[in-house]
């Protein structure tokens, strides 16, 4: 019923952009879609947790992904995340997504409330049945609170709409167990970036993730040994990886670290919006060389393509 392929491979997590007032800046938006459309990936996962997209308001979120559309929407696939605290509001961002032009639209379970199954299910299906595009499961308990558990998934993949699962825990046997249930023709993205080699290995057909985006080409170049059956090669990559989302997380925000990077490299964001911290200025000479480490790894993976 859908072309599955256009979902298989890197698909950055964009991250909000913001002017200096903190509003939304839809031209830094397609300017960060542009970057990384030239850069070669498959698609950008908009207003998720690195899009902020629980921070912005409904317009805003609309504002984000017309943008990006309007910039990209020909070339690279774009789910967009219309999840949000009310099912209604969640609705009116998936109509918003479907008429905008979007490949597909996504959601975690509704935040705040500690819900059960049949809430959750509800909340899902209420926007699966309000448009005619494909729904990615949101999974992410360690945000959301809400354990995914086998037969929600087992009868949400039973439905055409329902194409796939983005899974964001760290455990690749969920992430195995859920290929399991959904089969073959049942997306399963992997969402913990350090385990991106793990999760395709043991079954995930792609990623989402939010630090593909300060180092796509890496994660082209894992996912491309990957597929050349280049495990040494594929492994070496992801360490180095690795070592830099290390350095990441040691900030007090992920997010406001990677638009620190983000900015060295030539593409403004701004900063992350409040609660989520900035980098402090005492902290930016470790920024600085994060942003030389992955510039050397990329020149080297990109060296290696030559080569
Ligand atoms: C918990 C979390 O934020 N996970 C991230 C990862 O990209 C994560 O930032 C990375 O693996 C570093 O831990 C993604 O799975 C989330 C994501 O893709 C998104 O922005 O929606």
């Amino acid at each position: 019923m859908f072309d599955l392929e256009k979902f298989k491979g890197i698909i950055v997590a964009l991250y909000a952009c913001y002017d200096e007032e903190g509003n939304v800046d839809a031209l830094r938006v397609k300017k960060l879609a542009r970057h990384y459309a030239d850069k070669g990936v498959k698609g950008l996962y908009v207003g998720g947790s690195s899009g902020e997209g629980m921070l912005q308001t409904a317009a805003e979120r609309k504002v984000v992904l017309e943008a990006v559309m309007e910039e990209v929407g020909s070339e690279l696939t774009i789910i967009a995340h219309v999840g949000s605290a009310s099912t209604r509001e969640s609705v009116g961002l998936a109509k918003h997504a479907e008429s905008a032009g979007a490949d597909a639209i996504s959601a975690v379970p509704a935040i705040y409330y500690r819900l059960s199954p049949a809430s959750v299910e509800r909340h899902w299906q209420e926007m699966i049945d309000s448009t005619s595009l494909p729904f990615i499961i949101y999974h992410i308990p360690q945000t959301t609170g809400f354990q995914l558990q086998a037969d929600l998934l087992a009868k949400m993949a039973a439905q055409d709409k329902v194409i796939g699962v983005k899974i964001s825990s760290e455990s690749t046997y969920e992430l195995q167990q859920f290929k399991a249930i959904g089969g073959p023709d049942f997306l399963v993205l992997n969402g913990p970036d350090e385990q991106y080699l793990a999760g395709r290995s043991i079954g995930a057909d792609g990623g989402i993730g939010g630090t593909y985006g300060v180092m796509p080409e890496l994660f082209l170049k894992v996912e491309s040994c990957y597929r050349e059956g280049l495990m040494d090669e594929a492994r070496k990559w992801q360490f180095n990886i690795n070592e830099i989302i290390k350095g990441l997380l040691s900030f007090p925000s992920l997010y406001g670290a990677c638009k620190a990077v983000l900015r060295l490299q030539g593409v403004e964001c701004g900063e992350p919006r409040l609660p989520l911290l900035p980098v402090s200025d005492a902290d930016h000479g470790r920024i600085v060389l994060l942003h030389k480490q992955i510039h050397e790894y990329t020149e080297a993976a990109l060296a290696s393509v030559k080569a």
